[in-house]
């Protein structure tokens, strides 16, 4: 359903003269089936990023090809893309209007798209993702953590995309709540046959949601293979990254070890 093939791109001054110019990706080349959630993985400024916004239309000087659905991708964002690719972020937060009550932020796209019966839209997206009416007078301020993103992910639903580009979409949220994001985004793509891309560093996420993963290394793909072979240890930077993870997990942990002895 998607291919992405020799995607390059940089930032900065090409023309050499003035130097600063960083080349991010490097060649990436990968697939996706429809229907599959393909995770990608690496350590902090390897370019997972950089994919994912090149996916979503939010960056157009990159160079090589992207095709969804046997469609080449322009780098142009045009309507047809925004109804078929929608994007989630890490900070709920930023992505929400702080004065847009909940009700307006996701009428906004059904009036854009002019989509035809946007009140009853509405209630039924809410109801997806497990937020009542009431919810649709609130203020972003006004929810929990989890309940900001459940909006988030109500608003990217809402014109019923097929692909979701998700960017680290629970590591902002309270350890308590990211389980039931995670549930939720899996529910939501069982049901309703989604395709998804998700940046995490976390290779819990990627076991949780994913069913293939690769693995970025300085703007390359160095590794790709199925969730399933994680634990196998797969090959050296792979098994190095299920390693760090593994200690950063345990250092993450250990606060919570001390305050329950308390
Ligand atoms: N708009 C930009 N201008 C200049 N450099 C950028 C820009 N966006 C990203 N970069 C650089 O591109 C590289 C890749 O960034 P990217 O955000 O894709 O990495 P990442 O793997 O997602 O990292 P992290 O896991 O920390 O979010 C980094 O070196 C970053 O500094």
């Amino acid at each position: 359903m998607i291919t992405v093939k020799s995607l390059q791109l940089g930032f900065g001054n090409s023309s050499g003269s003035g130097g600063g110019y960083q080349q991010v990706l490097h060649d990436v080349d990968f697939t996706v089936a429809e229907g599959e959630a393909f995770g990608l993985v690496g350590e902090s400024g390897s370019g997972k990023s950089t994919v994912l916004r090149c996916l979503a239309g939010l960056y157009s000087h990159w160079r090589g090809d992207i095709a969804i659905r046997g469609e080449a991708l322009g780098r142009r964002l045009t309507r047809e893309r925004c109804r078929l690719v929608q994007m989630v972020f890490q900070d709920p937060y930023g992505s929400l209007h702080p004065r847009h009550t909940v009700g307006a932020a996701l009428l906004e796209p059904l009036t854009i798209h002019r989509m035809d019966r946007p009140h009853e839209r509405v209630a039924q997206m809410l109801a997806k993702v497990g937020l009542n009416e009431s919810f649709r007078q609130r203020y972003p301020h006004q929810l929990s953590g989890g309940q900001r993103q459940r909006v988030a992910i109500a608003r990217a639903l809402i014109l019923e995309p097929r692909i979701l580009l998700l960017d680290e979409p629970t590591s902002a949220l309270d350890v308590s709540v990211q389980a039931e994001i995670l549930n939720l985004l899996a529910e939501l793509r069982a049901r309703e046959g989604l395709t998804y891309i998700l940046v995490t560093h976390d290779l819990g996420v990627v076991v949780h949601l994913c069913d293939r993963l690769a693995v970025m290394q300085q703007g390359r793909i160095v590794d790709t293979l199925p969730t399933s072979e994680l634990g196998n240890g797969g090959v050296a930077y792979t098994r190095t990254l299920v390693e760090a993870t593994r200690s950063y997990s345990r250092s993450r942990e250990r606060p919570k070890e001390v305050e329950a002895g308390r």
